[in-house]
């Protein structure tokens, strides 16, 4: 079974205004809810590609109830805490370009914390955990350890999509799978980045460090993937940009689904970038008919 973990969820509120106006009024031209978070996203694609998945995390008030509502109208399994606070509600404006406002998450007491670690306490080996997003301040920047912990104690695999020293120190525990993209991998080693071979050189750092496999992301110019054998380049698909927002997500949910329903990695990269893409070329996240559409265009390259 794969758990989605998604510590910080969000109603993702997308507002398209035709020019921003800063210090004026500025009226919609159109707006769209979406459950949000990167976890919850994953398990969407999951869902999307029939892979069997449960989304934890914490949810809470009545945007919490919202995107229970909105998953279960899905048939996504859920078994969320929940919270007294409010779960989040993240701005995402589109104006020409995609500028986002995420908040801070909720308070979340150490009752509920327990709560959470208390869930995985059926974890075995087999299982896969996907670590998912921010954390949120209320319950310490060490939380993701506590997970990761208990996922090593019951002998199960976790990915984790976090970025700063979240990620580096999950990396010595053999994440199976890490996917930043290649800004996150400069800004993790406090580098610039300019070439394809500077990428390769730091996302190599990834698997030394203990990463079992690394996906390079970079938009719209593909992406790489990093194994101790070879170095991988995919080409995207074309076609019009609507909404990237949770293009990475869709893309760690097409590779991980891929890897557990067939075991081929390389398929994985393939469906996780044609997920990504296809995502990216819709108002809101990827579906079956969008991922199966491009997976022919998608061309891996041995560099
Ligand atoms: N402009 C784009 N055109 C085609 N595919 C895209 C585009 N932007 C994102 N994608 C797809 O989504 C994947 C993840 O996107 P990226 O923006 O790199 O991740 P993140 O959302 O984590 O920043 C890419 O590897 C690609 O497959
Ligand atoms: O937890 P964070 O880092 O604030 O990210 C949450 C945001 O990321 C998303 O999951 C999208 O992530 P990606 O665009 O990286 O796939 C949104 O749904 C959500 O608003």
């Amino acid at each position: 079974m794969i758990y989605t973990v998604t510590l910080n969820p969000s109603i993702d509120y997308i507002v398209e205004v035709d020019e921003l106006k800063l210090g004026d009024l500025n009226r919609m031209k159109r707006d769209l809810k979406l459950p949000g978070g990167k976890g919850i996203n994953v398990s969407r694609i999951l869902n999307q590609l029939g892979a069997d998945n449960t989304a934890i995390g914490f949810l809470g008030g009545f945007t919490g109830r919202y995107i229970e509502d909105k998953l279960q109208q899905d048939s996504i399994k859920t078994d969320f805490v929940t919270i007294a606070d409010d779960t989040r509600i993240n701005v995402k404006l589109k104006h020409g370009d995609e500028t986002e406002i995420n908040g801070l998450g909720p308070a979340i007491t150490a009752a509920e914390a327990d709560q959470l670690v208390s869930k995985l306490s059926s974890l075995t080996k087999g299982d896969v955990l996907v670590l998912s997003g921010s954390v949120p301040p209320s319950l310490g920047s060490d939380f993701y350890d506590r997970l990761i912990e208990v996922c090593h104690q019951a002998g199960a695999e976790f990915v984790i999509d976090t970025t700063g020293k979240a990620l580096l120190e999950a990396l010595p525990h053999g994440p199976l799978l890490v996917k930043p993209n290649h800004h996150e991998l400069a800004e993790l080693f406090g580098v610039t980045i300019s070439t394809r071979e500077e990428i390769v050189t730091y996302g190599r750092k990834l698997l030394e460090a203990g990463a079992k496999n690394v996906l390079i992301s970079m938009a719209g110019e593909g992406a790489l993937f990093i194994t101790a054998e070879e170095v991988y380049h995919a080409n995207v698909p074309k076609g019009q940009v609507k909404n990237s927002v949770g293009a990475g997500d869709s893309m760690i949910g097409g590779f991980v689904g891929t890897l557990v329903l067939n075991g081929d990695p390389l398929e994985a990269f393939r469906t996780g970038v044609a997920s990504g893409s296809a995502t990216a070329f819709s108002d809101d996240l990827a579906d079956r008919a969008k991922i199966d559409e491009l997976l022919p265009q998608v061309s891996i390259n041995n560099v």
